[in-house]
């Protein structure tokens, strides 16, 4: 009922049927989660996780691991690209250190939640037990209970981790069944032969693991920390019928494994961009995404989302606050 009142709504409004192209399905979607025809965008709200990750040592990254701390501190210090395209766009920014090598000191913008100090390589290991896992998890999740109750209604993440296109690839890989060498890419900038150094880690490291079928047992032997958490954010993000705002492959990765363990919260995401990360072309085919944005982006932090945020914002206004055909006396379609 909802969804016939709401596309008549976006069809009587001043314009030909379906001009609005994407914008149309973005207005269609945020007004079917929030059950109404006139949806509203509150407290839009990024949080980047930040953990380390073993493979690193591995030679599969043009950075090293020290990066991810470094990083966080320019985050908390206002200087990293999602602090600035946040402080434009008007999105509150939080950090989490998930599993960071290093300890940060108190910042009101750094929550603390920390699993261990770095993933072990998931080379000759698995990158994380069971039970931190399940930590992971249950943080990912509080931190989405806690900005739900501040009146956020719609939420991106991204990620800060120096190796994690490598556990996002063995992540889309394994869920997917799609080979290595079409899930990884350059990453922070690997050349040619790093590229190809990369692609022989990661089948050594499918040698070493084998077949692995459940979501979780894949989540717990590739993934990061700041993965984890980002997953069960994710999903507790749909349980409290948030919009969700998925990044570029990184994001997207941890998205996948999520609809595995949540088939349902497709409704509930958008797709910002199209990362310019190799595998992410195929994972947004996978999971039948239509991204927003196509900027030759491959940075990850969620810029992505909050770029895309304001053109979200605009389906929303429109839906709201344009005149239908009647209120503005002009000719319907003959
Ligand atoms: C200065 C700098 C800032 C970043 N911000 C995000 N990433 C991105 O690059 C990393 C993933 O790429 P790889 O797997 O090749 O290490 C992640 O930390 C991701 O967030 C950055 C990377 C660097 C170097
Ligand atoms: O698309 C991403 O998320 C990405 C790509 C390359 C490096 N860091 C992040």
């Amino acid at each position: 009922m909802l969804t016939k009142a709401l596309q008549e709504k976006i069809d009587t409004k001043t314009k030909p049927i379906g001009a609005l192209g994407l914008l149309e399905k973005i207005a269609h979607q945020i007004g079917t989660i929030q059950n109404t025809l006139s949806p509203q965008l509150q407290k839009p709200t990024l949080i980047v996780f930040a953990g380390d990750h073993g493979i690193a040592a591995e030679g599969v990254s043009a950075y090293p691991s020290a990066v991810t701390y470094q990083m966080v501190l320019n985050f908390l210090s206002g200087g990293a690209a999602i602090n600035v395209f946040c402080r434009q766009h008007g999105l509150e920014l939080k950090i989490v250190d998930a599993g960071v090598q290093q300890d940060f000191p108190p910042h009101e913008q750094l929550l603390i939640a920390k699993v261990g100090y770095g993933t072990k390589s998931f080379l000759r290991d698995s990158a994380m037990t069971a039970a931190e896992l399940e930590q992971a998890l249950t943080q990912g999740r509080a931190i989405v209970q806690d900005t739900a109750a501040d009146g956020c209604n719609v939420i991106g993440f991204g990620e800060m981790g120096i190796g994690n296109t490598s556990a996002a690839a063995m992540l889309m890989h394994y869920c997917t069944g799609i080979p290595v060498s079409k899930c990884i890419g350059k990453g922070t900038g690997l050349n040619a032969e790093q590229l190809a150094h990369k692609q022989a880690r990661l089948e050594e490291a499918c040698q070493f693991h084998g077949p692995l079928e459940d979501p979780k047992q894949i989540l717990a032997t590739f993934g990061g920390f700041e993965m984890a958490q980002m997953c069960g954010a994710m999903l507790e993000a749909y349980a409290q019928n948030m919009l969700i705002l998925v990044d570029g492959f990184i994001a997207s990765a941890v998205y996948l494994v999520a609809t595995k363990l949540c088939p349902e919260i497709h409704t509930h995401a958008l797709f910002c961009h199209q990362s310019d990360e190799q595998g992410h072309q195929h994972l947004l085919e996978y999971v039948g995404g239509a991204p927003i944005l196509h900027l030759n982006m491959r940075l990850g932090e969620g810029t992505g989302c909050a770029l895309a945020y304001p053109i979200i914002a605009s389906a929303v206004a429109f839906l709201n606050d344009m005149a239908s055909f009647q209120q503005a006396g002009v000719s319907d379609k003959q």
